[in-house]
């Protein structure tokens, strides 16, 4: 078990000064706690012997003031080791959020997003739990009863030993149900995983299942898994249910063991009625913390489980990340010029994807790449941020391996929109911002002039301030779609690439946002993924990918001249728009 607490370690270093802290005051709390029964023994054979009033009063002034100094100390142990465990909570969420945003694309696509929230909030608070409540109620028992034990086995050996022998079959029980616990709490979080990750994607997918009429057979599929994850739990229930009244026999036939052989023990005046006061008042105050003990159990399997869990997330290696000596610069800036040298690509261990691509794309040109759907063209310029990783030396920056850039350097040159757009909850300003926080209002409206979307955002009523997504309004694909443009705009990168990024506007609008981007395609290495001939014969050079390899290269007139897929594809959509005309 202490070897799965493992990560937890340079947490706790962290904070072993607040530790430390805690650790007094559990002592100076336990201390005051242990000589309470004394008190009270010492105030019995008082009254036995003596029947004076002031003694009893002197007593009861001594009582109340270790009372006071007991209350004062709980309070100081549970500020300082419950706040300990807050601090260690902010820390892990924050260490969990960064390293899952260093993880490459094809982590989320191996974890579903609402397993990883479950992750991040379920298992964080069990873990929690067992950094606070677990660690202080175990160091209270702990140290109370080590305290204690001198006091009591002074009073009468006998009776300890007999009161503490139902024990061990305590400590038996407690130790088989653990384990159980321990399993049945795994089950239990990876059940609430996959409700986690049902609902979320439910709720993503709101407009799919509303279509679809799929409420009631997502209601009922949502039953079954929620079912599923009350009858794991009603597992759990079980063994805490029978760890429980375990716990509490035991402790009960420890007090009526005690209760007979102390008092025949008062009888034959072997103790004082004071110092037999003081045993059960011992063990009474016994009680609660071994009765803890089950709950501290509990939260210690349940915690265990969850830093397992939080662990495997924390301890994922990003699949692409910087290669150790990279030969550029962290403030370096790219010329542009891409090279694929005979690139082969698979995903895993699948088939290939692209098939020996011998592309130079020269530093301030524009190439379109055209094809038919799945021929890998978006895989292709997947490559160029390092969103996908290509086998080492096949795509080169400036001629130098892409891999010898440093990530930060390499992104940072390029701008990037992808085929599905996304935004974020947040007003159209700062999603335009995404990645320039420094950028002016005039630098923001003047990309969104350039992606033909600004005369539509200031008719909003809060103009660029408009709130987009679930808070917000609902921007069409198209107006999506330029809002990213416009995003990729403002970062004036070397690199643009545009991934079927035209797709949702209709010809008049393609044209404006070409228009505009002509201007910014000056000068820098832009791709664009097309699938409309108008679009890609605004580009200085078009390549077709077929199957994953290049088929043709050249101008919009070479590709006409030469034949193939592209004068097809023209031909195709003239004839469309032809239609459309008459
Ligand atoms: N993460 C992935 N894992 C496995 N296969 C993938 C993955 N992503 C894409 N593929 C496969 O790679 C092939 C090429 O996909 P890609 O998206 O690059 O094609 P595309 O030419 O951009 O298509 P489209 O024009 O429809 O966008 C497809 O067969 C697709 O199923």
């Amino acid at each position: 078990m202490l070897d799965k607490l493992r990560p937890l370690f340079p947490y706790l270093n962290r904070y072993r000064g607040h530790l430390v802290r805690g650790a007094v005051a559990v002592l100076f709390y336990n201390a005051s706690k242990v000589v309470m029964p004394l008190l009270i023994g010492h105030a019995v054979d008082d009254v036995v012997h003596h029947g004076v009033q002031g003694i009893v009063a002197r007593n009861v002034i001594l009582l109340v003031a270790i009372a006071c100094v007991a209350a004062v100390c709980l309070y100081a142990t549970r500020w300082i080791l419950i706040g300990a465990s807050r601090e260690i909570e902010y820390d892990l969420r924050n260490d969990l959020f960064a390293s899952l945003e260093k993880q490459s694309i094809t982590f989320f696509h191996e974890h579903r997003t609402g397993d990883i929230m479950a992750r991040a909030t379920n298992d964080l608070n069990a873990v929690r739990q067992l950094l606070g409540p677990a660690i202080m109620y175990s160091a209270n028992t702990v140290v109370f009863t080590a305290a204690a034990l001198p006091f009591m086995i002074r009073i009468s050996p006998r009776l300890t030993l007999l009161a503490f022998l139902p024990l061990p079959i305590a400590s038996v029980v407690v130790q088989l149900m653990g384990r159980r616990i321990h399993q049945r709490f795994e089950r239990i979080q990876a059940m609430f995983s996959e409700i986690s990750a049902k609902a979320q994607e439910n709720f993503s997918g709101v407009r799919l299942v509303r279509a679809f009429a799929q409420e009631e057979a997502e209601v009922r599929s949502f039953e079954e898994a929620n079912q599923e994850y009350i009858r794991r739990s009603l597992f759990l229930v079980r063994i805490m249910a029978m760890l429980w009244p375990t716990l509490e026999f035991v402790l009960g036939l420890s007090i009526v063991l005690t209760l007979l052989v102390g008092g025949h023990q008062v009888v034959l005046g072997r103790v004082t009625a004071g110092q037999f006061t003081s045993y059960m008042v011992f063990m009474v105050q016994l009680t609660f913390p071994m009765l803890a003990l089950g709950y501290v159990i509990n939260l210690f399997q349940r915690g265990t489980a969850s830093v397992v869990r939080i662990d495997e997330l924390m301890k994922a290696v990003p699949s692409i990340q910087d290669e150790s000596g990279n030969a550029v610069a962290i403030d370096a800036v790219p010329q542009g010029e891409i090279e694929f040298r005979n690139l082969t690509f698979a995903y895993g261990s699948g088939p290939k994807i692209l098939d020996g691509v011998n592309l130079t794309i020269p530093a301030g040109s524009s190439l379109a790449i055209v094809g038919p759907t799945g021929s890998g063209k978006t895989t292709l310029v997947n490559l160029i941020p390092r969103l996908l990783d290509a086998p080492a030396g096949e795509v080169l920056i400036d001629g130098l391996p892409i891999r010898e850039w440093p990530l930060a350097t390499l992104r940072r040159a390029i701008g990037f929109v992808p085929q599905e757009t996304f935004l974020f909850s947040t007003s159209i300003r700062d999603n335009i911002a995404f990645g320039v926080p420094d950028a002016t209002d005039e630098q923001i409206e003047e990309a969104a002039r350039r992606a033909h979307i600004a005369a539509e955002i200031l008719e909003f009523p809060h103009g660029f301030g408009t709130l987009v997504g679930e808070r917000g309004v609902t921007l069409s694909g198209g107006q999506k779609q330029r809002t990213s443009i416009a995003r990729a705009i403002l970062r004036n990168p070397r690199v643009l690439i545009l991934d079927d990024a035209l797709a949702s506007v209709d010809t008049y609008t393609e044209e404006q946002i070409l228009k505009g981007l002509r201007e910014v395609m000056q000068d820098r290495t832009t791709i664009l993924i097309a699938h409309r001939v108008s679009t890609a014969r605004s580009a200085d050079r078009i390549a077709v990918l077929v199957n994953g390899r290049i088929a043709q290269l050249g101008t919009h007139e070479e590709l006409l001249a030469e034949g193939g897929y592209y004068a097809e594809l023209f031909e195709k959509q003239q004839l469309e728009e032809e239609i459309v005309a008459e």
